[in-house]
């Protein structure tokens, strides 16, 4: 008899062009050596290019896919990505909370408060901020925002690396245990520098910035290798710099795909 590997759940949308979205995390799960779950909160019609629509999954359904994982094969670490809609998060945070994930929980939770594709497509409703502000934040053992979603929680306009801090700050009395304020989108810093952040102390993740457009799905790549190492039972800090590393070198690998942004890639771990 094998054993049975980690197990990890992703309540996220699908991206059908396969680069973002579940497809991302659960390829990257399966780099990271775990068994993957999916909670599908909304399926896109999606390509290199953009999304040009998408339908929500009813919130029970939602919920019912998690709790069908949580209470049969066991859940070792969750992340959120696409949500949707302020009646899929509800949902999400009533089922996380019955099954012992999150903070109310014993289960490690990732929030990626996904907010847009990074074409600009609108994958979360205005209203539904506020939910991922007061339902999900409280929740979370970590969030993961980009500097768009940062302006979109906080009003903070994040620049530089002193205004990265005044972020984590703001973001963190929100109320998740972590806050990880990742710097792709700082445009005009020579590096990718994502800041952990627990309330006291400052965490700087360095990294290269790779000159590339192809970095579709480097924050749901971030987000599950990062929740494949909490779901071995690891600390924050161990795991956040496992992801760092692993989505570094997806973006190293990271390919054309289609006419417009092709995808980073987790295979560079199966090579060799
Ligand atoms: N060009 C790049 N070279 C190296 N690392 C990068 C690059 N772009 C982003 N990263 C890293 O990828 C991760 C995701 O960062 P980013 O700030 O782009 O988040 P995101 O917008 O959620 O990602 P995406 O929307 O592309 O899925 C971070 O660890 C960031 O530092
Ligand atoms: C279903 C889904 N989930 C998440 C993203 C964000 O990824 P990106 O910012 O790389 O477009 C996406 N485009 N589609």
């Amino acid at each position: 008899m094998n054993t049975t590997p980690p197990r990890v759940l992703t309540i996220a949308g699908s991206d059908s062009g396969g680069g973002a979205g579940l497809q991302a995390d659960l390829r990257t799960l399966f780099a990271c050596g775990v068994h993957g779950m999916t909670a599908v909160t909304a399926v896109t019609v999606q390509n290199s290019l953009g999304v040009t629509g998408f339908v929500e999954m009813a919130p029970e359904v939602v919920a019912a896919q998690i709790l069908a994982v949580a209470t049969d094969i066991g859940v070792g670490a969750a992340k959120t990505g696409m949500l949707a809609s302020a009646g899929i998060i509800e949902a999400v945070a009533d089922a996380c909370d019955q099954v012992g994930i999150g903070r109310t929980g014993t289960t490690p939770f990732v929030v990626d408060p996904v907010a847009a594709s990074m074409h600009g497509d609108q994958l979360l409703t205005d209203l539904a901020l506020e939910a991922v502000r007061g339902l999900l934040f409280p929740r979370a053992t970590l969030v993961t925002p980009n500097l768009d979603e940062v302006r979109l929680l906080t009003g903070i306009d994040v620049v530089d690396r002193a205004g990265q801090r005044e972020a984590a700050r703001a973001l963190h009395d929100l109320g998740p245990e972590w806050v990880l304020v990742k710097g792709g989108h700082m445009w005009a810093d020579p590096e990718c520098l994502d800041l952990l952040f627990d309330g006291s102390e400052f965490v700087e993740l360095p990294g290269p910035r790779y000159d590339t457009k192809h970095t579709h799905g480097s924050g749901d790549t971030l987000a599950s290798a990062i929740c494949s190492r909490l779901a071995r039972g690891e600390g924050v800090v161990e795991a956040v710099r496992f992801g760092k590393e692993f989505v570094v070198r997806s973006v190293r690998a990271s390919y054309a795909l289609g006419a417009g942004v092709g995808p980073v890639s987790p295979l560079w771990r199966l090579e060799g």
